[in-house]
């Protein structure tokens, strides 16, 4: 029956939020398919402690028809184990795994929670327990959730701790006030105050937003994919053709604005064929993410490499002027010369032609200062190759 105090029956709460709750993972399954792999198993995750939270708000439901130990106990573990799923769903999510010391706020709250209804029957000793439990898991999920990467700004994943972080303080405001003004009797279906029913409140909605801002973060990630896929060469990770053009474009124009100087380098291996032919596209590969890998040590912080197509690299040189540019080249040629790629279990010498141009004010675009180091790249090859040739 409805309390006339409250402006909802606590079991109706309890029984929309179930139905709500269940729903909302039903989607989030749907969805599963099309999620990347790599969200998948912390999506399963959040699914499971999505139905195990289900299930406890139903159990309270129908708690006066179920005996104590059946309905609070196992709802109280039930809930605790479901916002358990929640912190190793977002461990998972990171690339973390399970951790055993992660049952254990789940089991001193249902034990505690089991020794207060059976062994000294308490409400507010069970109140504290069971919100004292709640707390430390979803603090749990706050703290996974600000190990944010750096390179992953999410909004998704700010809300969603906000979402945490509002509940876990809503439910320590629930432990402040039974220890200071303990509830009387020993059914708090029938004797729930505003902050209780607050809380609760709260505490069952979670899992229905918390669902969507997880499914929200779930797409921001894949989005990030897909970016880093358009953006990034699939051999080397560097950034690919279209990334340099746009760059150049914005370096262009930003360098006329600011009166600073601006060059690039085109890089081409020697005789990179012969690679190919003689130990196969594999050690071919291994070769360009070697170079790759020399490109992005022996660039500065500013500077953008990039593989430009085949066996060509390009470097983006954004403030440098023709003195720093062949420097920059020459550098690289240096730590290519003492850094022998290994194939076949033996350091093989590479050797690069590079041509490098500096924008000029007859370049009317980025275009037209790669095609002057193009030529200046081809003067490199037809003067012998292992060489470096700056456009006129
Ligand atoms: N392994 C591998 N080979 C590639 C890739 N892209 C292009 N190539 C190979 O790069 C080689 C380029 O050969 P060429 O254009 O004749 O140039 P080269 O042999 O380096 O000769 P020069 O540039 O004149 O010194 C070809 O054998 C291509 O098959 C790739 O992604 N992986």
């Amino acid at each position: 029956m409805a309390d006339p105090q409250l402006p909802l029956d606590p079991r109706t709460i309890f029984l929309l939020a179930t139905l709500m709750i269940l729903l909302n993972g039903a989607v989030l399954g749907l969805m599963h398919r099309s999620l990347v792999a790599d969200v998948q198993p912390a999506a399963s995750a959040w699914r499971i402690g999505t139905l195990l939270v289900a299930m406890g708000c139903l159990l309270q439901a129908l708690q006066t028809w179920l005996p104590p130990m059946l309905a609070l106990g196992l709802s109280n573990g039930l809930l605790l184990a479901g916002l358990t799923g929640y912190v190793l769903s977002l461990r998972l999510f990171d690339g973390r795994g399970w951790h055993r010391w992660l049952l254990l706020p789940t089991l001193f709250g249902t034990l505690g929670v089991l020794w207060f209804i059976e062994v000294q029957p308490d409400l507010p000793a069970r109140i504290v327990t069971m919100s004292a439990a709640m707390c430390v898991i979803l603090l749990a999920c706050v703290r996974e959730l600000r190990r944010e990467r750096p390179a992953e700004a999410m909004t998704s994943r700010r809300v969603l701790t906000l979402i945490f972080a509002l509940v876990a303080l809503l439910t320590a405001a629930r432990l402040g006030i039974t220890v200071y003004a303990p509830p009387a009797g020993s059914n708090l279906l029938q004797r729930m105050g505003l902050v209780h029913m607050l809380a609760l409140l709260v505490t069952t909605a979670l899992p229905v937003i918390g669902t969507t801002a997880f499914v929200l973060m779930c797409l921001e990630r894949i989005r990030g994919q897909w970016q880093q896929a358009a953006s990034t060469d699939y051999l080397t990770s560097l950034a690919n053709r279209r990334t340099v053009a746009e760059a150049g474009e914005r370096a262009l124009h930003a360098a006329r604005r600011q009166q600073t100087p601006l060059a690039v380098a085109i890089i081409d291996v020697d005789h990179f064929k012969v690679v190919n032919d003689t130990w196969g596209h594999a050690i071919g590969d291994h070769v360009l993410r070697h170079l790759a890998r020399l490109l992005v040590d022996t660039a500065r912080r500013s500077d953008l490499p990039g593989r430009y197509g085949g066996e060509e690299f390009v470097l983006l040189l954004e403030g440098s002027d023709a003195g720093q540019a062949v420097a920059a080249g020459e550098r690289f040629r240096t730590a290519l010369a003492a850094s022998p790629c290994e194939i076949a279990d033996a350091p093989r010498p590479l050797t690069v032609s590079i041509g490098v141009a500096v924008l000029d004010p007859a370049d009317r675009s980025f275009d037209d200062l790669l095609r002057r180091a193009d030529a200046a790249l081809y003067a490199a090859k037809s003067a012998g190759r292992d060489r470096l040739h700056l456009a006129p």
